[in-house]
């Protein structure tokens, strides 16, 4: 999708009340078809050596939707992520985002395109002011391995849109009083919040979060969450990795859960916690070990 379709602080999209209601009729299966995805995953498998890290028989993700998605440590979540948002490569499959192949392009081409990832580990430059962190961050996220002083002459009125873009989502997520200062100083929510700024800077139609909560105090937690809801009611789409179950619980629309590399269970986020793949994925009981129970002695 192009940049300037998409919401994200700009045009109004679907209204929130009804991202949840328009999955209301999708069966709780992994695997299953969305009535309106926009990023559709077939068979990506990556191994590492001998390990196979992900393997995804087939995952849509719904448009307009906050989807979660769960797992155990070492579910394959992050890989997942990574390989779709182009940081690395796939050993096989193919995926596509609002019906456009995506399979292995690089990750400043997926940003491009409308799909946009942030890190577990917040990737602000803590040596650049908060406000250039911001311009760098388009387009594609490419401009991060240049010396900021050279790009600072490009920055003239070429650069205009992209500056009142960055004024606009520092002012969006109460940034604009530490505009100047050194992203390094800032507290680690304070993090939290200019990486979600960047990722916005391009206007992307979707937004892969990994653990947007990981390290921000509860205060923060809930602004956070009202801004990734209020993104969602604006029409962003949004993935997002989580082990807070009151996060997930809290906003997601949907939930799908890894194991194992493997997409094991799907549904809204009430029915996530009675699912029997859930309890065993959490619990550790693979699934081609027969059920132990009280009475086999
Ligand atoms: N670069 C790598 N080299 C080797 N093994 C890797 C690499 N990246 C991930 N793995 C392995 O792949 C598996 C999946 O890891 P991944 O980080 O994707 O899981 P995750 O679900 O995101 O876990 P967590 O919730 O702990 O972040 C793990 O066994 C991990 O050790």
């Amino acid at each position: 999708m192009a940049a300037d379709s998409a919401p994200a602080g700009g045009t109004t999209g679907p209204a929130s009340a009804t991202a949840a209601g328009r999955l209301a009729g999708t069966p709780p299966e992994p695997g299953v078809r969305k009535p309106d995805p926009l990023l559709v995953m077939d068979r990506v498998t990556r191994a590492f050596g001998g390990l196979v890290a992900v393997h995804v028989e087939h995952l849509e993700v719904q448009r307009g939707a906050i989807t979660a998605l769960i797992g155990p440590n070492g579910a394959g979540k992050t890989t997942l992520f990574n390989v779709v948002s182009g940081f690395d490569r796939a050993d096989d499959g193919r995926w596509s985002f609002d019906g456009k192949p995506l399979t292995g392009r690089p990750a400043h081409r997926v940003a491009r395109s409308g799909l946009v990832r942030t890190f577990q580990l917040t990737r602000t430059l803590p040596r650049l002011t908060v406000l250039e962190n911001m311009l760098l961050a388009v387009p594609g996220q490419r401009g991060e391995r240049l010396l900021p002083a050279l790009l600072r002459p490009l920055w003239g009125g070429q650069e205009r849109d992209a500056r009142d873009r960055a004024e606009e989502l520092l002012d969006r997520f109460r940034l604009t009083r530490v505009r100047d200062d050194y992203a390094g100083t800032l507290s680690g929510g304070q993090r939290k919040l200019l990486e979600l700024a960047r990722a916005l800077m391009s206007r992307p139609a979707m937004l892969l979060l990994d653990e947007p909560m990981a390290g921000v105090n509860p205060a923060l937690v809930q602004s956070l969450l009202g801004h990734i809801t209020r993104l969602r009611d604006e029409g962003l789409t949004v993935c997002f990795v989580e082990h807070d179950m009151d996060v997930v619980m809290g906003i997601s629309d949907w939930v799908a859960v890894m194991a194992d590399g493997r997409l094991v269970a799907e549904g809204p986020p009430h029915t996530i916690g009675r699912n029997p793949a859930v309890v065993d994925a959490y619990l550790g009981r693979r699934h081609d070990e027969p059920e132990v129970t009280g009475e086999e002695e």
